[in-house]
Formats: C-alpha cells, structure tokens, sequence
C-alpha cells in the first residue's frame, strides 16, 4: 500500500475530534495529533530551523512557486512529522504521505507522483528505508519534475518519460548518514532537530496541559520537562503518566511531589534516561567492563533491535556525555559509571585514556 493517506486524513480530522474522548479510548496516535503544532509560531523551540524554515517558505510564497525539496533528520520524536505537516499547511498545499519502507517498488512511487497537482507536498517518511529502484526514480524526479515509467518486460520494455508538475518533496529520516549523497544533495534545504533544552520542554508540557486541560503546576511541569530526554513526545506522554498518578493518588494537580513519585514509578530517572538507556549502559558497563563494544552486541545483550539501540538511545546517550563512539566500539565514559553508581575501572593512565576518549 503505497499511501497512507488514511493516516493522514485521521490525523487532519482528529484535530477537532474532542481530546477527552480520544484520551478515554486511550488513542495516543490521536492524542499526539492533537497536540501537534500547526504553524511555525507554535513550533517550540529549534529556533534556527524554524527561522531559516520560515525564510524559505516566504520565498518561495513570493515567488508564487513550490519550495525547495526539504529534508529532516533526527532522533525520533523531536518534531519531524510536525515539521512536514507545517510546511504543507504554510504553503496551503496538499499533503501526500508514504513512507520508504512503503515504496517497495518504483512503480508505487510512479504511481504517487504521476497523481500529484503542482505545489503539491510529498511528505516520505523513513526516506532512507526506500528501495533502490525508487530512489533511483526519486532523484529524477526531483531534479527534473520528470519521470520514466518502464512498459513491459525484457527487450520490448519502453520508458515513457512522464512529466510531473513542480512539487516539494519533504524527507525525513531518523539516519541522515545513511541517505546516499546523490540523495541528499538534491535537497534544497537540511534540517537537522536536536534534542531539546529543558526550558523548552516545559513550554511544550504547559502547552500540552493547557490543551488536556490538566491542572499542573510550574515546578511540577518543570519536573517532567526535566525528565523527558530532550524530546517532545516523551514530555506529552510522560504528562499524561503524571496525569494519571495526579488523578488516582493524589488531589489531581500535577505538582512537583506529584511529578517525582509518578516518574519513579515509570522507572524515569532524574535525568530522564528511560528503561533501555539504562540497560545499554548497564550492559557496557558491568558485562563487558565499559567496551569497547560493537553496536550489534550490545544490542544482542540488551535484547533489543539496533536500530533502535542506534536510532533511539545512542544519540541521546551520546549527546548527553554518558556514551562515546570510538572507531574499536561504544564507549561508557566516567559519567555513565557514575551514574550507575559504578566505581569506574582503574585502568591505568594510558587505558583510561583510550578509553574515555571521544
Ligand atoms: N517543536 C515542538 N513544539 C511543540 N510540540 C512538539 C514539537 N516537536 C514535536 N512536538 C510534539 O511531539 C510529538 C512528536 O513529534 P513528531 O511526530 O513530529 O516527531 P517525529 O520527529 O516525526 O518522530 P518520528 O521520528 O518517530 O516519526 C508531536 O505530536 C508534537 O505534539
Ligand atoms: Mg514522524
């Protein structure tokens, strides 16, 4: 199924759909809808991308043309899809949705593109999971507005160049390094999210407990904010946890006693490492002495995917000093030991230097 429309149309309508009732049925997909910015003036934070986003869009509305292809790129959670959805509603345009792993072949990207209207914005999810052939008909058609639909097979086959109207592609990827160049250079404009400062964060939880209509009070979002590992979606679905634990233990107002004891008892720990930032560094840490150690084995030894090991807790892990990749394996660095409650090894001079180096 090449398009998910469907999801896109759920998402759109939902935003009137009362939030209580969504909340009830307990549908985070329709709740993360609903809280999602819908211009760029409500974006929280990422102040340079939305400027430099901002100037890009104006541009283009003077000149009365579709934007520059855009690419976001990212650790999950920070914004991309909100990100995508803006830029389609700025510009007044249509939002197409698909994602790689739904392109399987070259032909259902044809197909999505040959029914696009001009100013139309293409929005590819997971853009570096899209197979090779498609890529292939990506670039021209980013490039060209052109595309050459194959008829039939083998020494009869016929390409039939198929033009399309000007329209913006927008990518997003969890894993920029693994777009190849001629990819990524067709993009007129990179973004790159990064995680979120706490300040930031506990605007986009009073925001988030304005629209749920939860009492919270500032030390209490603070708290949460705090917690929420540099990303937004953590902060509202931790928000609504605290939320809970307000309702059912205490008075109902999410206060800072309130905030603490719900996040312990979600295993969310002060600095907002979550269960399985926890586990990789338990794991690097007491089985295999502070690494080095490759990616895939500590995934193994965590019992999870890597690519969510690398997608999901390394950046965070890295970007916080508690991680360090090296060209022999990850790293634990003073701090994760430290965290831990870990005496770090005593190695030496020269291992202890090869060892926390970055
Ligand atoms: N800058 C922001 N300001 C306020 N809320 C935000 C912001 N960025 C993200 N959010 C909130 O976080 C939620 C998750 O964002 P979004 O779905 O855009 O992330 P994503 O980068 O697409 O994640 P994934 O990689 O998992 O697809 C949204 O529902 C939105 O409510
Ligand atoms: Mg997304």
């Amino acid at each position: 199924m090449p398009f998910h429309e469907d999801d896109l149309d759920e998402a759109e309508s939902t935003h009137f759909r009362s939030l209580t009732a969504a909340e009830a049925e307990g549908d985070e997909r329709v709740v993360e809808a609903a809280l999602r910015p819908r211009s760029l003036d409500e974006v929280v934070g990422q102040i340079r991308v939305r400027d430099q986003l901002g100037l890009v869009l104006e541009a283009a509305r003077r000149r009365g043309r579709a934007p520059d292809h855009v690419l976001l790129s990212g650790p999950p959670g920070l914004g991309k899809t909100t990100l995508a959805m803006i830029i389609a509603s700025e510009m007044g345009a249509p939002m197409r949705l698909t994602s790689g792993p739904a392109i399987t072949h070259a032909g259902d990207l044809a197909a999505i593109l040959s029914g696009m209207n001009e100013g139309d914005v293409l929005f590819v999810d997971e853009i570096h999971r899209m197979s090779r052939p498609a890529e292939e008909m990506l670039y021209m058609a980013m490039e060209d507005f052109r595309v050459d639909v194959v008829i039939g097979k083998g020494p009869g086959a016929t390409a039939i160049p198929l033009d399309i109207p000007p329209f913006t592609l927008v990518g997003a990827t969890t894993r920029a390094g693994l777009l190849p160049g001629p990819l990524r250079d067709r993009f007129g404009f990179t973004a790159h999210l990064e995680f979120y400062e706490p300040a930031e964060l506990d605007l986009i939880v009073q925001r988030s407990a304005r629209l749920l209509d939860v009492d919270a009070v500032a030390d209490g979002t603070a708290e949460i904010a705090s917690r929420s590992r540099g990303t937004p979606r953590i902060a509202n679905r931790l928000l609504r946890r605290v939320r809970d634990y307000a309702q059912v233990r205490a008075d109902g107002i999410v206060t800072l006693p309130v905030a603490r004891a719900a996040l312990d008892l979600y295993e969310v720990d002060q600095l907002g490492l979550d269960r399985l930032d926890r586990a990789v560094l338990d794991v690097l840490c007491r089985r295999f002495g502070g690494g080095p150690v490759g990616i895939s084995t500590l995934a193994v030894a965590v019992g999870e995917e890597r690519e969510t090991v690398e997608e999901v807790a390394e950046p965070f892990l890295v970007r916080n000093g508690f991680l360090a990749r090296t060209p022999r394996g990850r790293v634990a660095t003073r701090a994760a030991w430290a965290h831990l409650g870990l005496a770090a090894p005593v190695l030496g001079a020269d291992a202890d230097a090869t060892l926390f180096e970055e």
